[in-house]
C-alpha cells in the first residue's frame, strides 16, 4: 500500500533527525518539505513569528488547533517552561498518529498532549476533562473556516482570561477573510498583522496576532 505524504515526512525525520533534538525535528521537515514534497507546515520564516510569540507569552497552558504532523507542536513546546503544557487537537486519526511518532522523536511529548476529534467537540471539554483554567496562547492552523466560530465557542466556554493572545495561520494564503473580519472589528481584541511568506515558498501570506482585552 502505498505511503502518504506525511508518512514520507516523518520516515524522513525518523532517518536524518537527531532524536531528543526538537531543533533539528523542526529542520529537518523543513528541509524536505522545501526540498522533495511541499507541505502545509507554518514553516520557518512564519515560524520565527509564532517562537517570538510564544517567548513572549511564555504560556503555562497553549492550545493548537490543526495539529497536522506535529511541526508546530514540536516548535512550540520546545518554548515551554518547565511544568508548562500544548494541548493539540487534531480530528484526523492519521495525522494524529504520526504527529505522536513526530513528538515522541523530538522528546517533547512530556509537554504536548494531542487531543483526537474535531475542535468544536475538544472545546467545551477542556476546563472538566482537561483541566485547564484559561488558555494563555492559542494557536489557529486548521480549517480556516473554523478560525471564527472557535474563537467565539473558545469564548463561550470563558476559556480567554485578560491578556490570552490568540495567532492565526494563513490569513492571506489560503486566507481568513471572514475571521480578520471578525477580530479587527471586535472591540474585546487588540489585533497585529505580521506580513510574511507561504512556508517554502515566494508567495505573501501573514499571521495576525489577537490580544483578549477582558
Ligand atoms: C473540524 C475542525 C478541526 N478539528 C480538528 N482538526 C482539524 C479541524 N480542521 C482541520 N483539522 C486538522 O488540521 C489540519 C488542517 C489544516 C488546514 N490548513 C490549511 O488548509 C493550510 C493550507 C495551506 C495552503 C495550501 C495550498 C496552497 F496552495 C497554499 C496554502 C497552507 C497552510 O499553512 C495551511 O495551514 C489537518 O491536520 C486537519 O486534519
Ligand atoms: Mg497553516
Amino acid at each position: 500500500m502505498n505511503q502518504s505524504k506525511e508518512q514520507r515526512i516523518l520516515d524522513f525525520v525518523l532517518q536524518n533527525a537527531v532524536r531528543g533534538d526538537p531543533c533539528s525535528v523542526v529542520d529537518t521537515i523543513d528541509k524536505y518539505c522545501s526540498q522533495k514534497e511541499w507541505a502545509m507546515n507554518v514553516g520557518n520564516e512564519k515560524g520565527i513569528i509564532l517562537d517570538k510569540t510564544v517567548e513572549e507569552v511564555n504560556p503555562s497552558v497553549a492550545l493548537e488547533l490543526g495539529t497536522y504532523c506535529g511541526y508546530s507542536a514540536v516548535r512550540i513546546a520546545q518554548l515551554l517552561k518547565p511544568g508548562a503544557r500544548l494541548l493539540t487537537v487534531e480530528f484526523n486519526p492519521k495525522f494524529a498518529a504520526i504527529a505522536k511518532q513526530m513528538i515522541e522523536f523530538a522528546g517533547v511529548h512530556d509537554k504536548v498532549k494531542i487531543l483526537e476529534g474535531p475542535s468544536e467537540e475538544i472545546i467545551p471539554q477542556l476546563k472538566k476533562k482537561y483541566e485547564v483554567d484559561t488558555l494563555d496562547f492559542v494557536f489557529l492552523d486548521h480549517w480556516k473556516d473554523r478560525y471564527t466560530p472557535d474563537t467565539i465557542l473558545i469564548q463561550e466556554c470563558n476559556l480567554l482570561r485578560k491578556g490570552s493572545v490568540l495567532l492565526a495561520d494563513n490569513v492571506i494564503v489560503p486566507g481568513a477573510p471572514e475571521f480578520l473580519n471578525y477580530i479587527r472589528n471586535n472591540p474585546r481584541f487588540q489585533c497585529t498583522n505580521y506580513p510574511s511568506h507561504l512556508e517554502y515558498m515566494k508567495v505573501k501570506d501573514a499571521m495576525e496576532k489577537a490580544v483578549f482585552l477582558g
